[in-house]
């Protein structure tokens, strides 16, 4: 129909009076937007209740049948639906707009053979001057019209054919002019801004669904819900299965926590007696080591809701934001209580007032303040806990860790090699290894890895499998683990580099002059393994060293790291007429370490027990000391280095055949490790100091005897 007439469809306002059809659509209009608004609301606002509804819901449809067609309002939910709703209803307009079609058009010409001619026509209306009504004497059809150019032509040409007719001027087809508006020629006007609202309404709700998880994130909560929490919850049945025993090797922290626990639990004991519980409590220590794993388990063993938000999510450029989410989230825990906030790097708001080269800021001023006012506002008997970590609890604003807010402080460090060897334990356990995980297994992987957090422990379980899948292998070995755990020190190895013979030959009489250091130096570390296989970024050679859980470090122990350090460039010296770079990051590490022997930890005699660091944070206004001082500090960092360096080449030149004998078997083999060296050398001269070193990783012989215990080398 709405092919025929080609004029008709070029000019939209003719559509006009048959279009008939806005009252069957106005209802739809209005059913649709509210359910598609309805969606929008459970997208960008947070809803607690959201999954228990879905499941209602698909409970209901199962119950039901799956025949959506027979339930209008399953229908309308059905979000799917509305997705066409707009698209539908712009082209249903454009059709109507263009199609309203007369039933009886036809052409002038047509008109004027089959009526006008036979005279079968009674009367004419002119409408708008650009179309034209005839009603005829017959009654199929009855109505007749056709579009003209212009109506003194049409005007013409009928006086023309009644002439022709030779019709009396009396008995002539009246002809009427009218002008008739239609509804549409009311709404045309609006027509392109409800598609641009619609458009826009209809792309940001695309948008929205693109958001990575289904709430927050999306473009359009970046407009409408920008003051809304982003914290994420974990639904207690299905997220939170992390229990404390999966939290290994932090036990005292543990212990801390669990008063939490008895308390969401059990408020009624404590209310009982009138005991205020701590609202909160700051976990602190360096990255990885737990924080998020002990607060999501402080929730599974208490069973109660873990929500966690990042407190960078809270910094926004617009002004009022970060308070504003403050207040969000603070309403969706009051509506889940009993539950617990985990706020991750609170520093990023919580970062002493006063601090910072700038002054204090006032966004973030105002987020923390509305923290303060929430966690002061809400009663014991709101039985919500505010946990937050952080690995810079030095920087945090006192009126956080003040009583009756953050009052406790609960610190984890590093785990030791019980800690880690635990840690593992956790971490083998969904692999499939060679053997079963025994202590000694554990303690042997704990042992090779100190300093090691309980992220990079993950991590490192998890690159052995990788190792040991990209081999093709049936289960995961230990070596696949030594493997991985050098991966992650040292980086990749990267035999795609190749080093000229030369070179070769240079980093070879390096690294052995740095092995025999170390080997023949009382407070050296326990040497793992000397390697020349380039490795991660730049390192050329390197060797493996094993240092033990130190909380103390002597002064000996700092010199003798020192001349280890210093070894690889001494060895070039001593080799080869010239030098090279690459001795460039074992001069930063000497450095490094003179200036904190001397500024900080009062190990130099003339200056004495003062440390002279300066706070790098605060503008430097005027000189903390004399020109004399500076003068002393330089000379004091000089002489330690340089006795370091005599020490060194004293040694090195005296253990010139050795350094040979390592140099020669690195370059044949690339690869050294303790047993090599001891076959070349003839065991050490000390006593390992580590003893995760002894435990674990030497064979049971060593373990017992030590026999040159006590030989002097150096
Ligand atoms: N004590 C531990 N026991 C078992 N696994 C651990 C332990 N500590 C860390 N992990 C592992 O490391 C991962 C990262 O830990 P988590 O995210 O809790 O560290 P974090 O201290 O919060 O780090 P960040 O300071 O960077 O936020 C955990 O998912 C877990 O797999
Ligand atoms: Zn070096």
């Amino acid at each position: 129909m709405f092919l025929r007439g080609s004029i008709a469809r070029l000019r939209p306002e003719l559509a006009k009076v048959r279009f008939q059809q806005p009252p069957r659509i106005a209802p739809l209009l209005v059913r649709s937007f509210s359910s598609g608004q309805q969606t929008r609301f459970k997208q960008t606002f947070f809803n607690p209740n959201e999954e228990p509804d879905k499941n209602k819901d698909n409970k209901k449809r199962k119950k039901k049948g799956p025949d959506l067609g027979n339930q209008p309002q399953d229908f309308f939910k059905n979000t799917k639906w509305t997705n066409w709703i707009f698209p539908g209803l712009v082209i249903t307009l454009l059709l109507n707009s263009y199609s309203g079609a007369e039933n009886n058009q036809m052409t002038f010409q047509d008109f004027k053979v089959n009526f006008l001619e036979k005279g079968l026509v009674k009367r004419i209306t002119v409408i708008n001057s650009s179309f034209v009504e005839a009603e005829l004497v017959t009654q199929h059809p009855r109505i007749v019209g056709f579009t003209i150019g212009s109506v003194e032509f049409f005007e013409k040409e009928l006086d023309e054919i009644q002439d022709k007719l030779g019709i009396p001027n009396n008995e002539r087809i009246p002809v009427s002019y009218i002008r008739r508006s239609s509804i549409l020629s009311y709404i045309m006007p609006f027509v392109p801004t409800l598609i641009l609202i619609g458009g826009t309404y209809y792309l940001a709700r695309q948008l929205q669904k693109r958001a990575p998880n289904g709430k927050g994130g999306g473009p359009l909560n970046n407009i409408m819900g920008i003051g809304k929490s982003k914290a994420k919850l974990f639904n207690q049945e299905t997220d939170i299965t992390v229990k404390f025993k999966d939290v290994a090797g932090c036990d005292e922290a543990k212990e801390e926590i669990m008063e939490f626990v008895t308390f969401l639990k059990e408020p009624k004991k404590y209310e009982k007696l009138g005991a205020k519980i701590p609202k909160g409590a700051i976990l602190s220590g360096p990255p990885g080591t737990g924080k998020t794993l002990l607060a999501k388990a402080t929730a599974g063993e208490a069973g109660v809701p873990f929500l966690s938000v990042s407190g960078s999510e809270f910094v926004e450029m617009y002004v009022g934001v970060g308070a504003s989410r403050v207040r969000d989230l603070f309403s969706t825990a009051r509506k889940l209580a009993p539950c617990i906030i985990f706020v991750d790097e609170i520093d990023a708001i919580g970062k002493s007032r006063e601090s910072g080269p700038m002054g204090a800021n006032d966004e973030k001023e105002a987020t923390l303040n509305q923290l303060l006012v929430e966690m002061d506002g809400f009663e014991d008997t709101d039985h919500i806990v505010v946990l937050a970590g952080t690995n810079r609890a030095d920087i945090l604003d006192k009126a956080l860790t003040r009583p009756g807010r953050f009052d406790r402080h609960i610190s984890i460090d590093r785990p030791d090699i019980e800690g880690r060897k635990a840690i593992y334990k956790v971490h083998l356990k969904p692999l499939k290894l060679e053997h079963p995980v025994t202590d000694e297994f554990a303690g042997r992987l704990a042992a090779l890895t100190p300093g090691f957090s309980g992220a990079d422990i993950s991590n490192c379980c998890n690159e052995a499998a990788l190792i040991a899948a990209r081999e093709d292998a049936e289960v995961v070995k230990l070596v696949h683990f030594e493997r991985a755990i050098e991966r992650v020190i040292a980086g990749l190895e990267r035999k795609s580099r190749v080093l000229s013979p030369e070179e070769k030959k240079t980093v070879a009489y390096h690294e052995a002059g740095h092995a025999i250091c170390g080997w023949y130096l009382q407070y050296a570390d326990p040497l793992l393994k000397v390697s020349i296989i380039p490795r991660g970024q730049g390192a050329l050679g390197y060797a493996q060293y094993l240092p033990g859980d130190e909380y103390l470090i002597s002064q000996e122990q700092f010199e003798h790291r020192m001349i280890m350090a210093l070894g690889g460039r001494v060895s070039e010296e001593l080799n080869f007429d010239d030098i090279t770079t690459g001795a460039a990051d074992d001069f930063k590490k000497v450095t490094q370490m003179a200036n904190m022997m001397i500024l900080r930890l009062g190990m130099s005699k003339k200056l004495g027990t003062i440390t002279f660091e300066t706070n790098s944070q605060q503008p430097q206004v005027h000189k903390l000391f004399s020109e004399e001082t500076f003068e002393l500090i330089d000379n004091e960092v000089k002489r330690v280095i340089n006795e370091a360096y005599e020490k060194c080449r004293n040694l090195l030149t005296e253990k010139l055949d050795e350094v040979e004998k390592v140099a020669q078997e690195l370059l044949a083999k690339e690869v050294l490790t303790r047993d090599d060296m001891i076959r070349l050398l003839g065991p050490r001269p000390f006593e390992e100091k580590n003893d995760a070193f002894k435990k674990y990783l030497l064979p049971p012989n060593e373990q017992q005897n030590h026999p040159e215990e006590g030989a002097q080398a150096a």
